[in-house]
């Protein structure tokens, strides 16, 4: 599928994901719809040039046309949603009347709808039966992107086609696209991860050391593929850039917004203060992935630690200490009398 294609493409959120992907778009060769819903908001970055509120210090390339106007997504073949993932649903559902029949929603939020644990492609599917639904995900810190930083991710859909002419017209020099059909995989890779990251914050602000972090994300992998896998993603899709990379990055940065909430409740902020007001999409998927986990008898403890902490049933100490003193079992598998944190 000729990437020429998608020579307009849109995008719907005015965040900081939004807008480093309209740049990264942009560089790809792409003229860019951005749409925000604040039409403040999109006037300035249309007179600016930047948007001094998500992404300051960040020049809008000239291919990209800020409006506040939904109706302008019309002629865009494909449609990237950069919301919150507990924004996706009523996002897509104003997008509905506007977007053109058989275009692309390409979903680029991380995370669970909390009240309903419908998946991000189900929430499209619902709101969105004429659109073809895709998944971009994978270790891209919004910054990184947007400034043309080197970033590899990976980009889903059924329709492999559809994928790879997708992804060949999002990349640039330095945003590689990657494309593959495990659309659950790569979406549950997103969502899980930023739980995780959460844990391994929380770590880091107890001064509980490297060993620690490692020990947990890497725990915190195998308890992402136990879920994933259930719901029947891929095992090689989870050892990728939206699995295990993504996985890696969160936890290990202070740069993420999860990472950084975890990091603040760690250092003894209460919830309600931690994180600075940002976005941390893992603090509204934690309640739902456990509950989850817990229907379909996953064993997912540390993602079980997050939500109990963040409902106020644990202190972090106890749910740090509950963590290492689980039974003994083998690494992988249940054998008992094995050592590891599982
Ligand atoms: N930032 C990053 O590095 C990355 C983020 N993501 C994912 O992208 C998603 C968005 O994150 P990000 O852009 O960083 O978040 P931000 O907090 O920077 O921005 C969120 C944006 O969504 C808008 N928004 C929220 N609710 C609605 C709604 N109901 N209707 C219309 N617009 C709405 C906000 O508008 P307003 O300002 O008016 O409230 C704001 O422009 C998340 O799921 C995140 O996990 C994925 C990869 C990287
Ligand atoms: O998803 C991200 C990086 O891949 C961004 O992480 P945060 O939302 O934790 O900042």
């Amino acid at each position: 599928m000729p990437r020429e294609r998608f020579g307009s493409i849109a995008v719907l959120g005015g965040g900081a994901w939004g807008t480093a992907l309209a740049n990264a778009a942009a560089r790809g060769g792409r003229r860019v719809t951005l749409w925000a819903r604040d039409a403040g908001q999109a006037q300035e970055m249309a007179a600016t040039r930047e948007n001094a509120t998500r992404l300051p210090g960040v020049r809008l390339a000239d291919s990209v046309a800020p409006t506040a106007d939904i109706a302008a997504i019309a002629e865009a073949r494909a449609v990237l949603l950069a919301v919150p993932a507990q924004s996706l649903r009523a996002v897509a559902s104003l997008a509905a009347a506007h977007m053109r029949q058989g275009a692309a929603a390409v979903i680029c939020a991380k995370g669970i709808e909390r009240d309903t644990g419908r998946f991000m492609s189900e929430i499209v599917a619902e709101t969105l039966p004429h659109a073809v639904p895709a998944v971009l995900s994978g270790p891209s810190f919004a910054a990184d992107v947007a400034r043309g930083l080197p970033t590899a991710v990976v980009l889903a859909c059924a329709d492999a086609a559809l994928a790879q002419g997708l992804a060949a017209a999002l990349s640039s020099p330095s945003f590689r696209v990657y494309h593959g059909d495990d659309v659950r995989g790569v979406e549950i890779g997103g969502a899980a991860k930023n739980v995780l990251a959460i844990a391994a914050g929380i770590a880091a602000g107890m001064g509980l050391g490297e060993s620690a972090k490692a020990a947990l994300t890497t725990r915190g992998f195998a308890e992402l593929s136990r879920f994933a896998r259930v719901h029947g993603a891929r095992p090689e899709t989870l050892m990728g850039l939206s699995g295990l990379g993504d996985l890696i990055l969160t936890c290990g940065s202070l740069q993420s917004r999860n990472f950084a909430f975890g990091h603040d409740l760690g250092r003894g902020a209460p919830v309600a203060a931690a994180g600075g007001g940002k976005l941390a999409e893992g603090a509204f998927t934690a309640r739902v992935l456990a509950g989850m986990a817990a229907e379909r008898s996953v064993d997912m403890p540390i993602a079980q630690a997050v939500d109990a902490v963040l409902e106020g049933r644990l202190s972090i100490r106890a749910a740090m200490d509950a963590l290492m003193t689980r039974p003994l079992r083998a690494e992988h598998g249940d054998a008992p009398f094995s050592a590891g944190l599982d």
